[in-house]
């Protein structure tokens, strides 16, 4: 389990210092869940904290995110990654769902973020359903100070599963959906 990283004593009068969390993994690994965790426990330590997903993503709920199995969270929806830059203003920690999403400018915001003293935790898919690398996931993880890769259970034969397998025929890159066109698979069954 991710531990939160704690303040050196000798920065509390200084500028403090910010860092990078990515949380990745399949569709059904507990990104959401697991973004979720952390944010509530840096709101129980009185920290300010703001939350942000991409508008598109409007499966669950228009604000919240909402994770597969019903944990929720408010966060504000928004179609570009600059918005954050304007809407963070001096909040603690931001948190980031879906971030495979935002356009290419999400890498310099995120670092902006974190060299202004917050912390930044993103969660998003590491994979798209052709097992490619998904949208800036990788320039954020090379970034990252802290990744955490969780995973699914293979609904085919009940292994790890890294892949997220698309039911349909449809090939764009970006098509929103839940178990109708989704399944988590492992590396064998991914390729069956
Ligand atoms: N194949 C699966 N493997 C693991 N968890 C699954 C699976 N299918 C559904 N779930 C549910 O999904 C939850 C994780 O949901 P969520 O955090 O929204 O995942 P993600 O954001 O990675 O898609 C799990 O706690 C579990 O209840
Ligand atoms: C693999 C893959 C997924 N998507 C979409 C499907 C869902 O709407 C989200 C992922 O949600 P989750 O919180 O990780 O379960 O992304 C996509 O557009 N393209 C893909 O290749
Ligand atoms: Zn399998």
């Amino acid at each position: 389990m991710f531990i939160e990283p704690y303040h050196n004593q000798h920065q509390q009068n200084e500028k403090r210092t910010g860092w990078i969390e990515v949380v990745c993994g399949s569709m059904f690994s507990g990104k959401t869940e697991e973004l979720i965790r952390r944010l509530n426990r840096a709101k129980i330590a009185k920290q300010k904290v703001e939350i942000f997903k991409p508008a598109l993503d409007t499966r669950y709920h228009e604000e919240n995110i909402v994770s597969h199995n019903s944990l929720m969270i408010r966060s504000t929806p928004i179609q570009s990654s600059q918005e954050i830059l304007l809407l963070s203003g001096d909040c603690d920690v931001v948190g980031i769902d879906e971030v495979q999403f935002f356009d290419s400018g999400i890498v310099e915001v995120v670092n902006n973020l974190a060299n202004s003293g917050k912390r930044v935790i993103v969660a998003g898919l590491d994979m798209d359903f052709q097992g490619k690398p998904f949208g800036e996931m990788p320039a954020l993880m090379a970034i990252a100070e802290y990744i955490t890769k969780v995973h699914a259970v293979c609904v085919v034969c009940g292994d790890v599963a890294n892949y997220s397998y698309r039911k349909t025929a449809a090939q764009e890159q970006v098509m929103l959906g839940e178990t109708d066109s989704y399944e988590a698979r492992c590396r064998k069954c991914f390729h069956l």
